[in-house]
């Protein structure tokens, strides 16, 4: 696996036999699946890593239903999956989000990125519920110090060590964010539009306790203005209920007010869709145009569960759908793991005699 320059210019077109988009669980299971079929795939992920919402939402929670896996985090199974395909050597392209999917006349497709441009044979579209965004403060004009004061994402609490900091959420990533900065950050304030709060019962009671201890101050209201000077966000201006309004003034602003995933340009690539979902068979998991498919949370079919474990049977399928697809007219014959000195060879492993 290597990852590109996502600053890289755009160039030739790469060509390749598949590209599958979206890097969530069951996307990196299809690369894996392809690979038996001896079918090279490019995976590109509009996220900067591997994961979906496996890594987005809840990295660090249990997963139960993996067969086989009593227990593990949503960011060991996506360590376990990338370690499946390592042999592979995908070539991953982060932080590009797919824009344009076209039919060529020689029957393969474009696909376009904001930086690179590929042709391919099949594609298979694993995107889950869209692309991540952060869900955004609109107030004009406060873009302009993201990445600066204003962080739509927490990590790492010591590097806001001795800061004044002002978070706006309610919820699991803006109470853990509080909770994480208690004793680092030289003040803590939570921003919420009323007092209740959404998360596991264990974090508000950490959190709660840390507000009876005065480590954390909660202010109700919403934010609706700012100063600021060109260079520096000097006062955060929030408005109760009552219509009264407080100053702030935070070195830093984390608006930590959930993730909203955009379909996006998904809906503009001709395919049919039922209810913003892929409308698919259940034999190749193929939508209404021969050659792309989709598998996990984007589709949809009679019965259709949304579990990584019926994603991965959809990846295993779709594959070889995609291998009649590359090989018309080819028998393609179902090779056991456990018995093929072919699949040895493609995943580098000499099983004992
Ligand atoms: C809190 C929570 C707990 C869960 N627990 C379980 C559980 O215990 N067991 C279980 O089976 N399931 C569980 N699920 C559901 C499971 O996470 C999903 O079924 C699974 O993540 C679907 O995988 P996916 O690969 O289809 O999509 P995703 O994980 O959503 O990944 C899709 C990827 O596609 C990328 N993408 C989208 N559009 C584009 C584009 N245009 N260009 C480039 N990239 C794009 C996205 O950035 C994303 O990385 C849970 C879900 C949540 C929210």
């Amino acid at each position: 696996m290597f990852q590109k320059d996502p600053v890289a210019e755009k160039q030739a077109p790469i060509e390749t036999d598949a590209i599958v988009i979206g890097a969530g669980p069951v996307g990196l299971y299809q690369v894996f699946q392809l690979g038996l079929l001896g079918i090279k795939a490019h995976l590109i992920d509009a996220l900067p890593q591997a994961g979906g919402q496996c890594v987005e939402l809840y990295a660090d929670k249990p997963i139960y239903d993996i067969p086989g896996i009593p227990f593990c985090t949503g960011q060991e199974l996506i360590d376990r999956l990338q370690a499946q395909i390592k042999v592979l050597q995908t070539p991953f392209h982060f932080n590009q989000e797919v824009t344009l999917i076209q039919k060529r006349a020689d029957g393969r497709f474009d696909v376009e990125t904001s930086q690179e441009t590929f042709i391919s044979k099949v594609i298979v579209v694993s995107a889950g519920v869209g692309a991540f965004k952060p869900r955004k403060l609109s107030l004009s004009g406060i873009d302009s110090y993201e990445g600066k004061q204003v962080f739509y994402k927490f990590s790492q609490a010591k590097q806001y060590a001795n800061q004044d900091i002002v978070i706006n959420g309610g919820e699991t990533a803006a109470l853990e964010a509080a909770v994480a900065l208690a004793g680092i950050a030289k003040s803590i304030t939570l921003v919420h539009r009323r007092d209740v709060f959404k998360a596991e019962e264990s974090l508000i009671q950490r959190f709660q306790g840390l507000c009876a201890e005065n480590v954390i101050k909660v202010q109700l209201g919403q934010v609706t203005n700012f100063k600021a000077t060109a260079e520096k966000l000097s006062s955060l201006e929030v408005t109760d209920f009552d219509g009264q309004t407080h100053d702030l003034t935070p070195d830093t602003l984390l608006p930590l007010l959930g993730i909203s995933p955009k379909l996006g340009p998904i809906s503009d690539w001709g395919i049919d869709l039922e209810n913003k979902q892929v409308l698919v068979d259940t034999e190749k998991f193929q939508s209404s145009t021969a050659g792309i498919f989709a598998v996990g949370d984007i589709n949809t079919y009679p019965g259709k569960k949304k579990l990584i474990v019926c994603g991965f049977h959809e990846a295993t399928l779709a594959a070889y759908g995609c291998a009649t697809h590359i090989y018309p007219g080819q028998a393609i014959h179902l090779q056991y793991t456990t018995t093929s000195p072919k699949l040895h060879e493609i995943l580098g492993v000499t099983p004992k005699a």
